[in-house]
């Protein structure tokens, strides 16, 4: 009899890449008595997996195999470490296609942005594995004649990870790629609506060499335990969250009894700005790649678009018409540039600070409703006319929502893109070289995009500052927060 797995399974060249089970100490296991939760696709409704609904107990095994895996792993070379990863990258591209049909199935993303997503985590393995064979320590000139000094970096131990749907795989590569590189084993618990994605690497992870209890994917409904269990488990010694600035905040204060590391990803609220003396053309694709994204649900998306008063109009309607021309739809039919939202709770979101802006003067350029494809899917919407005083001024709207706001001159559109409690990326596009250098300076932001509205590589130092987040991920920087330093004093 057919199941609920048939027909994605039969989009698969690996069927067995669609796992119904969670991986514990190298172990594929059920829940203790059977308890499953349903993955569903965002765009049919259609439940497509049903995966372990594991409990603390469960979750406290997939830490105790770690804590017992680690040393070992990390007492193989970084060159050994490098070629396992190595493997794992090579795996997760030789199965892109199948990745990206799990993604888009559980996430929604449109097939293509599935693919991109598939190299963009499998990059962040490759770039870790290149730097498993670089963590260097140093030597420090004595500061007696009969003492001297070292300083050597040691994997910090166990790493505990809580990651959103929005980016099911390179949120997990991102942080499981560093972590096995410095020596690390790592836990990792996905998100509910999400979980397909990490099991399937998981599984690669498998295949590539990883060994059992180094790499265990925890897949539950109870977030909340979950989290307590990383962080009151003294076994675990890190934690890495990409989320909401809120849950953020409820992981640090839990982290805190035990006084463990934390990187932390949260929310953004990003400006994109174009100035008078902008390439309006480009500014549009920019605003388009980095707005409509994941349909808007990524932390780095455009929240707030400034447009200087001079180009305002022509700007608003350039944008209005490469708007016009993006594919609602199903992210398995090609053609899709925008799928559903995750959930419905997603569409309540971009309704409310559309009906908020509109309630408060903002005029509806494009979009502004539904699609008869169903509730979750909503057309790309911009608004203009868009002031301080609306939600999504102060709000991450997380959708397929654009609100112009027009502004005089560079220390005005300075002070409306710093006041938020938010810090993670921000975008302007100018031409003049002062005007570039002092807005790139002025902007209180993590990252900056100049003259692009993509900037997200796993070479460059990912994170923000303010509420946005602790730390950074990718980049020569990214293994440090799996590292501790430690001082030598030696007396000769
Ligand atoms: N910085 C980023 O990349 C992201 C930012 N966001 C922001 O968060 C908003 C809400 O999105 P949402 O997905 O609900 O984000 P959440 O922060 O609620 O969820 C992110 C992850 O944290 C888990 N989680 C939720 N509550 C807890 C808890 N108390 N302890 C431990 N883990 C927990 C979730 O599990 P589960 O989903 O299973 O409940 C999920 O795996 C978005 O609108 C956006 O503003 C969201 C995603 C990514
Ligand atoms: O969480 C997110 O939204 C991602 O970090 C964004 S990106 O890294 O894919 O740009």
């Amino acid at each position: 009899m057919l199941d609920h797995t048939t027909h994605l399974a039969s989009m698969l060249k690996r069927p067995d890449l669609l796992i119904e089970r969670a991986l514990v100490g190298g172990e594929w296991i059920e829940a203790e008595g059977g308890r499953t939760f349903d993955v569903t696709n965002p765009a049919r409704g259609d439940v497509i997996a049903r995966v372990p609904d594991l409990g603390r107990a469960e979750i406290a095994r997939a830490i105790d195999a770690a804590h017992a895996s680690q040393k070992a792993w990390a007492a193989r070379t970084g060159k050994e470490r490098a070629r396992v990863l190595r493997r794992w990258h090579d795996l997760m591209m030789e199965h892109q296609e199948d990745l990206a049909v799990l993604m888009t199935a559980e996430q929604g993303k449109p097939l293509a942005e599935s693919r991109g997503e598939v190299a963009y985590g499998a990059a962040y393995v490759e770039w870790f594995g290149e730097e498993a064979k670089r963590v260097y320590g140093e030597t420090i000139p004595g500061h007696m004649p009969d003492k001297r000094i070292t300083v050597l970096k040691q994997p910090i131990g166990v790493a505990a990870g809580i990651t959103p749907w929005n980016f099911p795989n390179a949120m997990i590569a991102r942080k499981v790629a560093p972590a096995l590189a410095a020596g690390c084993a790592f836990v990792s618990r996905p998100a509910s609506q999400t979980p397909l994605s990490a099991l399937a690497m998981a599984k690669l992870a498998e295949e590539a060499g990883v060994p059992a209890g180094v790499f265990s994917v925890v897949t539950t409904m109870d977030a909340s335990g979950a989290g307590k269990e990383f962080c009151e488990n003294s076994k675990v010694r890190k934690l890495t969250f990409t989320g909401s600035t809120e849950v953020g905040r409820i992981l640090l204060r839990q982290a805190a009894d035990q006084v463990m590391k934390c990187s932390m990803e949260l929310g953004g609220n990003a400006p994109f700005i174009v100035f008078d003396d902008a390439d309006l053309d480009a500014a549009v694709q920019g605003a388009i790649v980095s707005k409509f994204r994941n349909n808007g649900q990524t932390c780095v998306c455009a929240n707030r678009i400034y447009v200087q008063a001079g180009v305002y109009d022509a700007f608003a309607t350039k944008l209005a018409e490469a708007v016009g021309r993006m594919k609602v739809g199903d992210g398995l039919e090609a053609g899709t540039d925008l799928g559903p939202l995750i959930e419905p709770k997603a569409v309540a979101k971009v309704r409310e600070h559309l009906e908020d802006a509109v309630a408060k003067g903002a005029k509806v350029l494009t979009g502004g409703h539904g699609d008869p494809l169903g509730e979750q899917f909503f057309a790309p919407t911009i608004v203009t006319g868009a002031t301080r005083e609306m939600k999504v001024a102060r709000e991450e709207t997380f959708g397929p929502f654009a609100p112009l706001f027009r502004f005089a001159d560079e220390a005005d559109v300075i002070e409306q893109a710093n006041d938020t409690i938010f810090g993670l990326a921000c975008y302007f596009y100018a031409r003049d070289l002062s005007r570039v250098i002092r807005v790139q300076e002025a902007l209180e932001y993590g990252m900056v995009g100049v003259n692009t509205g993509i900037i997200s590589t796993e070479v460059a130092p990912f994170g923000g500052v303010k509420q946005s987040g602790l730390g950074r991920e990718g980049s020569r920087h990214g293994i440090e927060d799996y590292l501790e330093m430690k001082y030598v004093c030696t007396q000769v």
